[in-house]
């Protein structure tokens, strides 16, 4: 019999098209998603070396960083407008496929590649973006890459990477009622810190991430850079097929049913191993809330902030130091007594239908604080259509939220969404780095839930009672 594989070992092997001992390997690359910041150099090199794209039919290309979404037709800030006509120009030179800015199919580019049946299980996803990771809810093997690779994937359609090492990160249990995927991913990564995946690729398993629903696995698979990874992905199973059926580019027919059972048998095996495997119970999850400047340094909405005095390590003393300073908060203050002025709702980690809906269900009658400025920007622009026919951006609009056109927005200070110097934002983004939101600008990383409640009362709040509140 067969020795037992996990899925990445599988998809890898699938993949390699030239080995050499102690060498990386040269893998073949199924989806190669393009978009205007990583790209401008890669189509110049080939340019530059009288190259073509060698597959432009597995090349996909979208505009999301740059995008104003307040009016998609006006960009102010040159060189974002050089980026988005470069990238324009460059697809129509080479024959890529894209949806600029006024296309429906347009969006961010980790939204709109599941939404579009691109990204299928057992692919070998790139994308010149580190949240590529995205896809691997699919069970893809989906990673980032460099400008340098961008050009070489274009190029030949393979790139060089060692093996990875594999990592099963399991997950037994169940989350309880008011915890999110997000609150899932933030507590893995503040448990297991910002590195414990460096040189893996992660596998989630267990009961609480079967039952989650493909767009809180795209939360899940989206941060896995944020613990280092080089990917992150999920056995594909009924929930991903269900999701995949009639999408444009997936099989139909009895080509779907043959796709299915192929995609069944690159599941996980029972027994398979794994280099190394880190457990969480889900029911010890709480809603999260990070209250430093990676996405690490998280807590429970019901806990404080913490204090360096209680740190043995100077360097760890030093860090927390440093970021509560940043942040402008005080050793141990409960997170709960945070205020803050920003809610962003959105970003490829939490801008999907099902997480607007669940925003909405906690706004819908509320009205956002008078000093919070709140706005809810869809992942795609047929997130923002199906989201305006149940009625979810009235709920918003109501409320007083800005309900924006698709982009990345406030997850990056690079189009004209920004957050001010001092200013204080609960997002549902990914990375609440120094400066990441704007010069100054302070994040904390929460779920759309508590991004929600947070909009309301204006400071953090526990959005299990919130919702309580609203009950009785
Ligand atoms: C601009 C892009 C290259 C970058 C990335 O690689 O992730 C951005 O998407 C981000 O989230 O920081
Ligand atoms: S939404 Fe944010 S994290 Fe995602 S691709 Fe855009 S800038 Fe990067």
């Amino acid at each position: 019999m067969q020795k037992p594989k996990n899925i990445i070992q599988k998809v890898w092997e699938q993949h390699v098209v030239y080995q050499e001992e102690e060498k990386p390997d040269l893998l073949y690359i199924d989806l190669h998603l393009v978009h205007e910041v990583t790209s401008p150099q890669a189509f110049e090199g080939l340019r530059m070396n009288g190259r073509k794209v060698r597959r432009p039919d597995l090349t996909y290309a979208t505009m999301d960083h740059n995008v104003s979404t307040r009016d998609r037709n006006v960009i102010n800030d040159p060189v974002s407008k050089k980026q988005i006509d470069t990238l324009k120009e460059n697809c129509q030179e080479f024959g890529v496929e894209l949806s600029d800015r006024q296309h429906p199919d347009n969006g961010i580019v980790h939204v709109i590649g599941p939404e579009l049946g691109l990204t299928q299980p057992g692919k070998t996803i790139v994308c010149g973006d580190s949240h590529t990771s995205t896809h691997g809810a699919f069970g893809a093997l989906a990673f980032g890459i460099g400008t340098s690779e961008v050009e070489h994937v274009l190029a030949t359609q393979t790139i060089w990477q060692a093996p990875p090492k594999t990592m099963n990160v399991k997950v037994n249990g169940k989350l309880g009622t008011g915890v999110t995927a997000k609150d899932l991913i933030l507590a893995i990564i503040g448990k297991f810190g910002v590195q414990f995946g460096t040189g893996y690729v992660m596998e989630y398993t267990g009961e609480a991430i079967r039952s989650l629903s493909m767009e809180e696995r795209m939360t899940v698979c989206n941060m896995s850079i944020e613990a280092g990874a080089r990917a992150g992905l999920i056995s594909p199973d009924e929930t991903t097929f269900e999701y995949m059926k009639g999408r444009r580019h997936v099989p139909k027919g009895e080509a779907f049913e043959e796709a299915v059972a192929k995609w069944r048998s690159l599941a996980t095996d029972e027994g398979a191993d794994y280099d190394a495997v880190v457990e969480i119970e889900a029911s010890e999850v709480e809603p999260q809330v990070t209250w430093g400047t990676n996405p690490g340094m998280c807590i429970p909405i019901t806990a404080s902030v913490p204090n360096p005095d209680n740190e043995e390590k100077s360097n760890k003393k030093d860090e927390i130091s440093r970021a509560l300073q940043y942040m402008g908060l005080e050793a141990g203050q409960p997170i709960s007594s945070v205020e803050i002025d920003h809610v962003f709702i959105g970003s490829c980690t939490n801008s999907r239908l099902s997480d607007l809906r669940k925003a909405a269900d906690v706004v819908r009658g509320h009205k956002v604080n008078p000093k919070v400025k709140a706005i809810v920007v869809p992942g795609s622009f047929s997130v923002k259509l199906a989201a305006e026919k149940e009625g979810i951006d009235q709920i918003f609009k109501e409320a007083g939220f800005e309900w924006r056109e698709a982009g990345c927005s406030m997850c990056l200070a690079m189009n004209d969404d920004i957050v001010p110097p001092g200013g204080r934002c609960a997002s549902t983004s990914n990375r609440n780095f120094e400066g990441r939101q704007g010069n100054g600008s302070r994040t904390h990383l929460v779920s759309p839930e508590m991004a929600a409640a947070a909009a309301v009362s204006g400071r953090f709040v526990d959005v299990r009672q919130f919702t309580a509140q609203e009950v009785l």
